[in-house]
């Protein structure tokens, strides 16, 4: 049986709904899960709960041939016995620590000259040479978060836990740390889980990505999947981004890309370079069917297709278009009816450039 992570828990404050996580995954040297859904959805729960930070009050969690938790049996391994690292959203840092005190903290288990040795190599993997005696409250929010990761895996870890980890950033510095991060774990050769709740990050930095609703896991599986393919309306709902296709940017003029998705060429304002390849991301909500020829809109996308399917939700009905890609459009259910979208009917979908995300997929 190929090595695999099993997180089978109940864990319930009081005055609550129970948060319940059911996920298993196999694992890699570098897999990354994602743990996806908004706010008090119960992802750090079960992130704790995987430290032992938590105490589910059923369940069990395995990691490959190691059982950590399981209440049948009465097994309850001990935070530090389960060779976690772990960094929380805000870092804690120690304030009255330096960089290397901080890095060095976990390591009290090796002589005074591998930890010192542990902690140097740290702070050139980490590129924090220079910063070694500064203490926190001296650093960026960039260099803060370096010093929490290098901590977080200089005891070589099993398995890395990371709680929203570029969530403490400017933007500019997320989209950079992120793709950073990214080549990061992939040299670490370290099994992760992080927790999110940016659709970007998920795309970029996961593997696997379990989307968690309401203390409930709704689908998991590898995120342009979820992302492009949501099981049901409710992970519709919490991803918000039904088309997601790969595509690689082949060439810019005036501040636009061009970007080409299996031949179909799509104008997008975002500035990544010739050559790149990228997720193209569309919101359903950002599609504009047009009847019969392209009508002259300020939108710089009119592509040409045919209806695939047409679903009525309420009000509003979910329309796959085949304009060289599946495009999903969300409209009202009476321009369903005006212009008899259903299989096979031709249609335009107009697209703003600036509806249309680009997400860097760059050393996948
Ligand atoms: N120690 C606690 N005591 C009581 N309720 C708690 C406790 N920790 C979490 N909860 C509740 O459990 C639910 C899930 O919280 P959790 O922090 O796991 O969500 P989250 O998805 O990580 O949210 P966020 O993205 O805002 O961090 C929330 O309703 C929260 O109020």
């Amino acid at each position: 049986m190929a090595a695999e992570i099993s997180i089978d828990l109940v864990k319930t404050f009081p005055g609550r709904p129970p948060i319940r996580a059911r996920i298993a995954y196999p694992v890699e040297a570098s897999t990354v899960l994602i743990l996806f859904g908004p706010s008090g959805s119960g992802k750090t729960t079960i992130l704790r709960s995987v430290a032992g930070l938590e105490w589910p009050e059923q369940g069990s969690i395995q990691f490959v041939s190691r059982t950590w938790l399981d209440t049948a049996s009465g097994v309850r391994v001990a935070p530090q016995d389960r060779h976690i690292g772990y960094m929380a959203q805000d870092y804690a840092l120690f304030p009255t620590y330096t960089v290397a005190g901080n890095i060095g903290y976990g390591l009290h288990h090796l002589s005074a000259l591998d930890r010192n040795k542990r902690v140097d190599e740290m702070v050139e993997l980490f590129q924090l040479r220079g910063l070694e005696t500064a203490k926190p409250r001296e650093l960026s929010g960039g260099q803060q978060q370096r010093v929490a990761l290098a901590r977080a895996v200089a005891p070589r870890p099993l398995l890395l836990l990371l709680d929203e980890p570029l969530s403490a950033l400017d933007a500019p510095t997320r989209v950079r740390l992120r793709d950073e991060l990214r080549s990061l774990l992939k040299q670490l050769a370290l099994p992760s889980i992080i927790v999110t709740h940016d659709w970007t990050e998920a795309l970029t930095l996961g593997d696997v990505m379990a989307v968690i609703n309401a203390g409930n896991v709704l689908q998991v599986g590898a995120p342009i999947e979820v992302f492009s393919r949501p099981h049901n309306a409710d992970v519709a709902r919490v991803v918000g981004i039904e088309t997601v296709v790969k595509g690689r940017v082949v060439g810019s003029s005036d501040g636009m890309v061009q970007v080409s998705v299996n031949g179909t060429r799509l104008t997008a304002v975002e500035g990544e370079s010739t050559g790149r390849d990228v997720f193209v991301c569309i919101r359903s909500e950002d599609v504009v069917l047009e009847r019969g020829q392209a009508t002259a809109s300020s939108a710089r996308n009119h592509l040409a297709g045919t209806v695939v399917s047409a679903t009525v939700l309420g009000a509003l009905a979910q329309v796959t278009i085949d304009c060289g890609f599946p495009l999903v459009a969300m409209v009202t259910r009476s321009t369903v009816e005006e212009f008899g979208l259903s299989s096979g009917v031709p249609v335009v979908a107009a697209i703003k450039a600036g509806s249309v995300h680009l997400v860097s997929r760059q050393g996948e």
